[in-house]
Formats: C-alpha cells, sequence, structure tokens
C-alpha cells in the first residue's frame, strides 16, 4: 500500500546508500531525528554475492535471505530499527526477489556457497524447480520477456510459484517482526503484477513494539523505470503501491540544467507525465542513475554539479508533489566503485567535520544545510498548497505554500531583484539556504515580510545558491 507511515510531522526520506547499520543507527539518533527526517532507505540486508573488485551492484545478487551483509548481521539490523524507530526515523528496506546472483564463483557475504549455473541456492534454498526457464531480455516491448527472462544474466526466480512466495513472504515478514515500515521493491518491472499481489497480501501487520498503529501495513515503493516507450507501465503497478517516478528526475535534471525554462515548471506534476502523487516516489537522482547509465541518464543532476543539484533539490521538497527521496552517496569516479573501505573489503564508517559535513569518501548531501533546512521547511509547510506563483518570464520563479512557506529561485545569469508577495505574516525571516536560525538571529541573509506580505526579494546571480527559501519555523 501507499501510505509511508510517516511519524506525524516528518517528511523527507534519505537513502543512506551502502551505509553500515550501526552507522545509521547512530544517524538517526545524533542527525536525522532531530532535523525532522521521516525514513532512512537502507541498502539491501540480504546476504549477496562476494564480487572481486566489490563493486555496488553486487549487493543487487542474492546468495540467501540471510541477514548477513558488508552493512552488518541481524543483530545490528535489529539494534538500528529499535533505535532510528525510537527517534520517529522509520526504516524502509531495499529488497530484491526478481532474481538470484548471477554466474560467477559464486559465494555470499554470509559464506553461504551457490551455483548459479545449476540455479542451486543452499542458502534459501532454492532449485532449478523455482527459476524460470533461462532465457535473455533482449527485447524490452516484449512483456512476456521483460518478466520471465533474464535480466543481464541474473537468474530469474519464477514469483507465480507457491514455494517461491512463501520464501519471499517469509523474507518480507521477518523483516516487518525487525520494525521496519515498508519496502523499496527492486526490479519491480520484471515481475508480474499479479504475483506481487499475492506476495504483498501475505504480509503482516506492521511491529506495534516499534510505534506503528494497530492494523499498519508496509508502505510499499517499487522500482518501475518507465520513460514511456516500453510495453511495460508504471500504471500497472500502482494499484498495488507506490513507484519510483524516473521522470520526476529526467525533468528536473533537464530544468535545473537549462534546458527547459523553470517558468514550465508552474504545473510541475501529473501534467509532466508523472504517476499520481501519493503513488509517486520523487527524487533527483538514485543509485543507479547518479551513475549516468540509468534511467534520464545524461540530465540527471548529482553531488558533482552541486549548485545545481541544490536548487533541485530545494524545489523537490518546496514543492508539494510526490514523496520525496534525498540521496546520500558515497563519492565515486568510476561507475562500478564500491563503497569507501579499511582495507578493501570492510566499509569504511564516515567521518564528520566541524561544520557537520562528512568526510572519509562519503558525500552525505542530506548533511548539506541546504537540503536538511528544506526538509524542515517541508515539515513547517505540512500540505499547503502552492500559492501566489510568480516567474519572470524565463528562469526566476517564486511561490509560497500557504501562509507558511515561500522560495524563490533564479536560474538566470542576471539578478533576481523584486517586490514579491510570500503570503507570510509580517516579520524578519532568515533565509534558510544561506543560513540558519540560531536563536533570534540568523547566520545568514534575512528577509522582511511587510503587512501586505510583500518582500523585497534578492538573488544575486552570482551567489552559491540560486534558491532563497523562508517559512514560519524560521521568523526571528
Ligand atoms: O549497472 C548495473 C546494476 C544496475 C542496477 C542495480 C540495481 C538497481 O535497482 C538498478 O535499477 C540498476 N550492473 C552492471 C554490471 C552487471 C551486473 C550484473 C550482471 O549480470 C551484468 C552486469 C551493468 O552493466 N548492468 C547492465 C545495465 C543495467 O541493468 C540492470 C538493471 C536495469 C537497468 C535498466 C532498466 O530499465 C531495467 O529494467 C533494469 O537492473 C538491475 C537490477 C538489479 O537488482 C541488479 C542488476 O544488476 C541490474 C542491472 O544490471
Ligand atoms: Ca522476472
Amino acid at each position: 500500500q501507499f501510505d509511508t507511515n510517516y511519524a506525524s510531522g516528518r517528511s523527507g526520506m534519505v537513502h543512506l546508500f551502502e551505509w553500515k547499520w550501526d552507522d545509521i543507527a547512530a544517524e538517526c539518533e545524533n542527525f536525522l531525528g532531530p532535523n525532522g527526517f521521516a525514513g532512512v532507505q537502507v541498502s539491501p540486508v540480504n546476504e549477496n554475492a562476494v564480487k572481486d573488485s566489490r563493486p555496488w551492484w553486487e549487493r543487487y545478487q542474492p546468495i540467501s535471505y540471510k541477514l548477513v551483509t558488508r552493512s552488518g548481521n541481524e543483530e545490528q539490523f535489529a539494534s538500528m530499527t529499535r533505535r532510528c524507530n525510537a527517534v520517529g526515523v522509520r526504516i524502509y528496506v531495499d529488497v530484491i526477489f526478481n532474481h538470484m546472483a548471477a554466474n560467477g564463483g559464486t559465494y555470499g557475504t554470509g559464506g553461504s556457497t551457490a551455483s548459479p549455473s545449476s540455479k542451486s541456492y543452499p542458502g534459501v534454498p532454492y532449485s532449478s524447480l523455482d527459476f524460470n526457464p533461462t532465457c535473455a531480455i533482449s527485447n524490452y516491448n516484449d512483456a512476456n520477456q521483460v518478466r520471465n527472462c533474464e535480466l543481464v544474466g541474473l537468474r530469474d526466480l519464477n514469483q507465480g510459484n507457491s514455494y517461491v512466495q512463501e520464501k519471499i513472504a517469509e523474507f518480507l515478514n521477518h523483516l516487518i517482526d525487525l520494525g521496519v515500515a515498508g519496502f523499496r521493491v527492486d526490479a519491480a518491472k520484471h515481475m508480474w503484477p499479479a504475483d506481487l499481489g499475492v506476495i504483498y497480501g501475505r504480509l503482516k501487520n506492521l511491529n506495534t513494539d516499534h510505534g506503528f498503529s494497530s492494523g499498519s501495513k508496509a508502505y510499499i515503493v517499487q522500482e518501475v523505470i518507465d520513460m514511456g516507450g516500453e510495453a511495460i507501465s508504471k500504471s500497472e503497478y500502482t494499484g498495488l503501491g507506490a513507484i519510483t517516478e524516473f521522470r520526476h528526475s529526467d525533468s528536473i535534471g533537464k530544468a535545473f540544467r537549462g534546458k527547459n525554462q523553470l517558468r514550465y515548471l508552474s504545473n510541475w506534476g501529473t501534467a509532466w507525465g508523472f504517476a499520481a502523487s501519493d503513488r509517486s516516489l520523487v527524487f533527483v537522482d538514485n543509485h543507479d542513475n547518479q551513475r549516468g547509465h540509468g534511467a534520464g541518464g545524461a540530465d540527471v543532476l548529482t553531488y558533482k554539479v552541486p549548485k545545481q543539484y541544490k536548487m533541485a533539490s530545494a524545489f523537490m521538497l518546496a514543492h508539494p508533489f510526490g514523496t520525496p527521496r534525498v540521496m546520500s552517496s558515497f563519492s565515486f569516479s568510476d561507475t562500478d566503485q564500491g563503497p569507501p573501505t579499511t582495507d578493501g573489503h570492510n566499509i569504511a564508517s564516515p567521518s564528520f567535520n566541524s561544520d557537520n559535513s562528512c568526510s572519509g569518501g562519503w558525500v552525505c548531501e542530506h548533511r548539506w544545510r541546504q537540503i536538511y533546512n528544506m526538509v524542515a521547511f517541508r515539515n513547517a509547510v505540512g500540505s499547503d498548497a502552492i500559492q501566489n506563483w510568480w516567474d519572470n518570464g524565463s528562469n526566476q520563479i517564486a511561490f509560497s505554500r500557504g501562509s507558511r512557506g515561500f522560495v524563490a529561485f533564479n536560474n538566470d545569469n542576471y539578478d533576481l531583484n523584486s517586490s514579491l508577495q510570500t503570503g507570510l505574516p509580517a516579520g524578519t525571516y532568515c533565509d534558510v539556504i544561506s543560513g540558519t536560525k540560531n536563536g533570534s538571529s540568523c547566520t545568514g541573509k534575512t528577509v522582511t515580510v511587510g503587512s501586505d506580505g510583500r518582500a523585497s526579494i534578492y538573488l544575486g546571480n552570482s551567489e552559491d545558491d540560486g534558491v532563497l527559501a523562508i517559512h514560519v519555523n524560521a521568523m526571528l
């Protein structure tokens, strides 16, 4: 189903890609809880194939459903969900049950062996009876092939098989017992919606020991890469739960790279071909398309283009459309490269600078002031509608969220300098992009709103950030 199970007053999910469970637990307590984040998407928790150079994508090659990975073991996972739920931060698990590991001398992160060539995975156990006949996906316009054949050599499970359904449901219910709030279903496009419906139907209610109200069901977000032009469409999945809206990532990248004038964002939402707001998990980039090949490819914005990245993230978090997910990356130069390690195998923990940013190979976009302050903005404005849309006919735009928040963007190559209607009560506000409210002072620019709700808004085109944001919880 598509209710996020977020604790009240919180929004903003962050994908702590490749983080270890102990480090996520600490991050919930030290940063995400205090800053109003609602949830964490974690990397796959099930035992995966060990590949020589430890590429990031080895974690998408299951060996078994044992909870042993480079991020930690079952005990550490259980401790993480306990500690994060205790501070109002939910845990969403990236689950892979379309396939099992591909060929290649294979043992798992938990020590299990497997023989993909004979479709034997004793760690589950799965045998050749549980897989579709071997064939390769070569034509994305053949829906049967996309579901029943192998994605890049990954052994394709038959989710129509009742034993397979049982093993998958057992795996997901084990995670529900451990306190998770939902799942990101990997490669959902490669599974039949009817089979997914059977599997989701076998899920238990969420564990009330972790603060969920009784009868709550797991939030399901299905990875369906649908940029149009293929046989399979996301609408086949939106009845079952939410979907990852890749068109949002592609379109927001194009807009803030200047390929689309920002004034066209005035009808941002389903008019752009996105799924319904409550079925769309939205993002600027994800773990796959930030590496250039996934969907959207070349136009996707990443931490490598920080000014545009922060503007796009601010727009996503300021706009009411969809359920936003902030990507938190490790730095990479090679698209196969895995997370930073201490010894080539064990993942390194993030280290933190005095300004709360990360080091040690972790980018921690979620710790960038312009991003975490916009999560607080989104919390402050709640479900208030967009009002007072303004644009200059090209790349300067502004809008308010009811009477609780106001944002302005400047992607033109000249200053934005206008008196605009903010919708806010009269007063002086801290601009939470250039600074942070600190008691009754602001470490960045301030904006004074008159009794008519108007304010003089200045955004120089050479400023670090092309965005300005004020809201009722940042009033001085
Ligand atoms: O680049 C990658 C991994 C990409 C990837 C991994 C996880 C994801 O959730 C994802 O969306 C993409 N993998 C590299 C290396 C690789 C991995 C395994 C393998 O047998 C061969 C090569 C690669 O070059 N992959 C081929 C292009 C990317 O094709 C993949 C897709 C994919 C890409 C575009 C689509 O429209 C689509 O429907 C599926 O999904 C995966 C899901 C997985 O669970 C595991 C995978 O290996 C993959 C996956 O290879
Ligand atoms: Ca399949």
